[in-house]
């Protein structure tokens, strides 16, 4: 099984220092990982010319045990190199490698592999080395980044140098950060890690493994299911569409508490008058949705208190992020509340809980930790920070970003809370029956077109 350990720098280095520790040399992990990245590369170019590109550190000493072993398979080579290498290691590699090196240029058509820079980018890349990006940038061929993009910082995600369209990207050892971190994570094509046989940590961000979700038992009960409630507030339209996709998330019952005429609303969607304390206080919810279409006047201030109040297993979006404080929640079990931001949301969220964070990842892992939520930030890259840790996962169809879709989303995360009981579970199950049922969606869907796709989604996790 391939690692889903999100490492920093700092524990790659550890993981690797350990490893050394343990007897392994440098030189010995340098080749399992230019081999097992040759391995994929001879895969991809079959017969084709072979370009490397390398660098002065540890990265550059991968591309020579990739351009050795490539050579060796048969493929002609090109080493680019603008410096030699300053590491012992990479020096090794460097001699190790019997075919053609050339400072500067870059030849036509070919296979790129980019190891100029790998997690030990920590400024601007600008001179030859952003030339060569630059050529790169332009140049028609597959192309492979090692590790991570050669402009890109391993722990953020930033942007250090010309920007370069990956096919693909080998992470060496494990995955970083930048691999699940936009905008960068979009420029990295098809992305695979290269085990290089490491003792990764376990107390670490991990990528999201695919759920498996469990038909009913065989003598399910409709309550027994999962009962889930929500709230509508100022506008119809949204919990409308929280209630299609809930619907079809695998909760036995669905119930909108709405004073609103839902004149299209499904006929298996049960509708009662709005919530009260008293409607909220049913024992036999399993969930209950805030947020969507909830508007941000008293009435709904008070119908969010009441929900609080109430103390079932709560998923908070939209509105109910905005009005949400540190005195709504003051003696909430919070184990059980999950909150779905947008990126607004979170910093509008962070704003009102005190957190001073800049990034999605600091914002989101701050947030959970500070307030006991979970906490689901949605977008292009998404991160869930919970008390299983935090998740990563990889990226969605684009054509998720048209209005209502989060409402969708909302709606699956609660009922599968319903069914689940446990936030963090139901809201990682949520992402991929989200990602799927646009996957299924086809090109340019609604909202409602998603909400209707999300049943036969969960095929896919059966
Ligand atoms: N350790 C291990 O066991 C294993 C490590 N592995 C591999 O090592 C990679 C990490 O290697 P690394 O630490 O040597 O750093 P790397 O990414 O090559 O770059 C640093 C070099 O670039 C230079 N430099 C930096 N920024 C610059 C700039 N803007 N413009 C110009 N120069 C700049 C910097 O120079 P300096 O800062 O000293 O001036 C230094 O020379 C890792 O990603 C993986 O591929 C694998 O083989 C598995 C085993
Ligand atoms: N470019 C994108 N790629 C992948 N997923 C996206 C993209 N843009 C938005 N999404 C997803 O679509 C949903 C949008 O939710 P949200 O911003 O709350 O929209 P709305 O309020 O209109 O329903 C989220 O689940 C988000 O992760
Ligand atoms: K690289």
């Amino acid at each position: 099984m391939s690692p889903t350990a999100v490492l920093t720098v700092d524990q790659m280095r550890a993981a690797e220092q350990a490893a050394m520790s343990a007897g392994t040399s440098e030189w010995e992990l340098m080749q399992r990982a230019g081999e097992g990245a040759a391995q994929w590369i001879a895969r991809m170019a079959g017969g084709r010319d072979v370009c490397v590109l390398c660098g002065p550190g540890n990265n550059g000493g991968d591309g020579y045990v990739i351009a050795e072993s490539l050579r060796r398979r048969g493929n002609t080579v090109h080493v680019v190199a603008p410096k030699e290498p300053g590491t012992e290691t990479a020096r090794t590699a460097r001699a190790a490698y019997k075919g053609e090196v050339s400072t500067e240029g870059l030849p036509r058509n070919q296979v790129y592999v980019d190891c100029l820079f790998g997690y030990g980018l920590a400024r601007e890349v600008t001179g030859e080395f952003a030339q060569l990006l630059e050529n790169l940038r332009d140049a028609t061929g597959y192309k492979v980044a090692i590790d991570v993009p050669s402009s890109v910082a391993s722990d953020t995600g930033e942007r250090l140098g010309p920007p370069v369209e990956y096919d693909l990207t080998l992470a060496l050892g494990g995955w970083k950060r930048a691999h699940f971190t936009m905008p960068v994570m979009a420029t990295m094509g098809v992305k695979r890690v290269v085990d290089i046989g490491l003792d990764l940590p376990a107390d670490v961000p991990r990528l999201s493994d695919a759920p498996r979700i469990s038909a009913p038992a065989a003598d399910a009960h409709k309550y027994r299911r999962g009962l889930l409630a929500i709230v509508a507030g100022e506008m119809p339209g949204a919990p409308l569409l929280a209630a299609e996709s809930a619907m079809r998330s695998g909760a036995g019952y669905v119930k909108l508490l709405s004073d609103h005429s839902h004149p299209d609303a499904p006929a298996e969607l049960v509708i009662e008058s709005a919530a009260t304390r008293k409607t909220l206080s049913d024992e036999r919810l399993s969930a209950i949705l805030v947020g969507p279409g909830l508007g941000r006047k008293n009435k709904a201030r008070d119908a969010l208190g009441s929900a609080l109040e109430a103390g079932r297993p709560t998923i908070l979006d939209a509105d109910a992020l905005h009005l949400l404080d540190p005195a709504m929640t003051a003696g909430c079990n919070t184990a059980k509340i999950g909150l779905t931001p947008h990126e607004g949301e979170l910093a509008k969220l962070c704003e009102a809980f005190g957190i001073d964070a800049s990034s999605k990842f600091d914002r989101a892992e701050a947030l959970h930790a500070e307030t006991g939520m979970t906490v689901l930030a949605k977008g292009p890259d998404t991160i869930l920070a919970g008390p299983e840790g935090v998740l990563f996962f990889e990226r969605g169809s684009s054509w998720l970003s048209v209005a209502g879709t989060g409402d969708v989303f909302a709606g699956i995360a609660a009922a599968r809370l319903a069914v689940r009981g446990e936030v963090q579970q139901a809201l990682e199950e949520a992402v991929w029956i989200h990602h799927e049922a646009a996957r299924l969606a086809g090109p340019a869907f609604t909202a409602g077109t998603l909400a209707r796709s999300v049943n036969n989604a969960l095929w896919s996790f059966l």
